[in-house]
C-alpha cells in the first residue's frame, strides 16, 4: 500500500505532521521534524513579539490509569513572528510542505502578520489558530462567532485570498458545527481546517496531593490525548460533512496508526500528533507510518483514498 497524498495540490509521501505546538517551537525542533518521517510540519503558533508563556509547571502527561493524555496551559510561549518568518525563507521545501500557525493577541496583530506573509510569498501554508484557550483575558475566538467572522473577512482580505486554514476549537452541539461552518463556507479562500485544537479549561487533580498539578489558571489546561479522541472524530466529520469544498485536518488523540486510520475514515486528509509526538519525538512517525500501512494492507487497502472519508453509518 501507498500512504501518498496531496493537500492543496501539494504532493506528500505520507498525511502525517506534528500539531502546532509540539516539537515546533525552535529552529533545532523544527530541523528535528524535517529530518524525521512526517510528511508535512507546522511551526508553533506565533505572537508578534516574543513570549515567556505561563508559569511553569504548565504541560503535565495524565498517564494515572489507561487512557492518558495531557493537560496544559503554555500561553503561547514563542520566538515571535519574525523568527518564523525567516524560518519560512530557509525550510527546504522539496522535502515536505510547512505551515506555519499564528496565534496573535489582537485583530491588528493577526493582520500585520498576515501581511508580512503575504509580502513574503512564502510557500509555507498559514494555519489561523482561533482556539488558544491559555492566555488568561483571551476568549477563544472559535468560540466567538460575530469575532471569527469578522477576523476572517479581514484576513482573508488582507492575505489577497490566498489559500489558507484555521485551527478550530472542539464544537459539542450540532448548533454550533451548523453555525461555525456556515461562517466558514462563506470565505471561499479558507482552503481547509484542523479540527481539533485541545479540549480548553480541563482540570487535572492528584490525589495524594490534592492539588491541581499545573500552576496557570488555578489548574484549568486544554485537555489533549486519548480523552479527545471521540471528539476530535465528531468535529473531523462534522466539518468534512458539512465543507465539502474544503479539507479538514484531523488533530486529536492519535498515538498509532488505529486512530489514524480513523481521523481519515472521519474525513482528514493530513493528521497531526500533539501529546503523542511530546512524549515519543518525531520517531514515532515512522512508527504510525508502519502501524498505518500495515492496517490498510490487512484491510486489502492500495492508497488512502480507497477509505478516506468512507465512514459507515448504520
Ligand atoms: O498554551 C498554548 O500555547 C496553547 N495550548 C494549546 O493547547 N493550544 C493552543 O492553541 C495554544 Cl497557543
Amino acid at each position: 500500500p501507498s500512504l501518498a497524498t496531496t493537500f492543496l495540490d501539494l504532493p506528500l509521501t505520507n498525511p502525517l505532521m506534528n500539531a502546532s505546538g509540539v516539537w515546533c517551537s525552535v529552529a533545532s525542533q523544527l530541523e528535528a521534524l524535517l529530518e524525521s518521517e512526517s510528511g508535512a510540519m507546522v511551526t508553533k503558533s506565533c505572537t508578534l513579539e516574543p513570549r515567556d508563556g505561563n508559569p511553569e509547571p504548565r504541560y503535565r502527561v495524565l498517564d494515572g490509569n489507561k487512557p492518558w493524555g495531557s493537560i496544559n496551559s503554555m500561553g503561547l510561549p514563542n520566538e515571535g513572528f519574525p523568527y518564523y518568518l525567516r524560518y519560512t525563507e530557509r525550510h527546504d521545501y522539496e522535502t515536505k510542505p510547512l505551515f506555519i500557525s499564528i496565534s496573535g493577541l489582537t485583530l491588528d496583530d493577526n493582520l500585520a502578520m498576515v501581511d508580512s506573509l503575504k509580502d513574503a510569498v512564502t510557500p509555507a501554508i498559514l494555519e489561523v489558530n482561533l482556539s488558544c484557550p491559555n492566555v488568561p483575558g483571551k476568549a477563544q475566538l472559535g468560540y466567538d462567532f460575530d469575532a471569527m467572522d469578522t477576523l476572517l473577512a479581514e484576513v482573508t482580505s488582507g492575505y489577497g485570498q490566498r489559500q489558507l486554514g484555521v485551527k478550530l476549537p472542539p464544537y459539542f452541539d450540532i448548533a454550533h458545527f451548523d453555525e461555525a461552518a456556515a461562517i466558514l463556507n462563506r470565505y471561499p479562500s479558507v482552503a481547509f481546517v484542523t479540527c481539533i485544537n485541545s479540549i480548553g479549561n480541563a482540570l487535572a487533580i492528584d490525589i495524594n496531593s490534592e492539588s491541581v498539578i499545573i500552576k496557570p489558571k488555578d489548574g484549568f489546561g486544554g485537555l489533549g490525548g486519548d480523552y479527545v479522541l471521540p471528539t476530535a472524530l465528531a468535529n473531523v466529520n462534522a466539518f468534512f460533512r458539512r465543507c465539502p469544498e474544503k479539507a479538514v485536518i484531523g488533530c486529536g488523540g492519535v498515538k498509532s496508526g488505529q486512530e489514524a486510520f480513523l481521523h481519515l475514515l472521519a474525513g482528514a486528509t493530513l493528521v497531526q500528533m500533539g501529546t503523542a509526538l511530546y512524549e515519543e519525538g518525531p520517531g514515532i512517525f515512522a512508527r504510525v507510518k508502519a502501524e498505518l500501512l500495515s492496517i490498510m494492507a490487512q484491510k486489502g487497502y492500495e492508497n488512502l483514498s480507497d477509505f478516506q472519508g468512507k465512514l459507515k453509518t448504520l
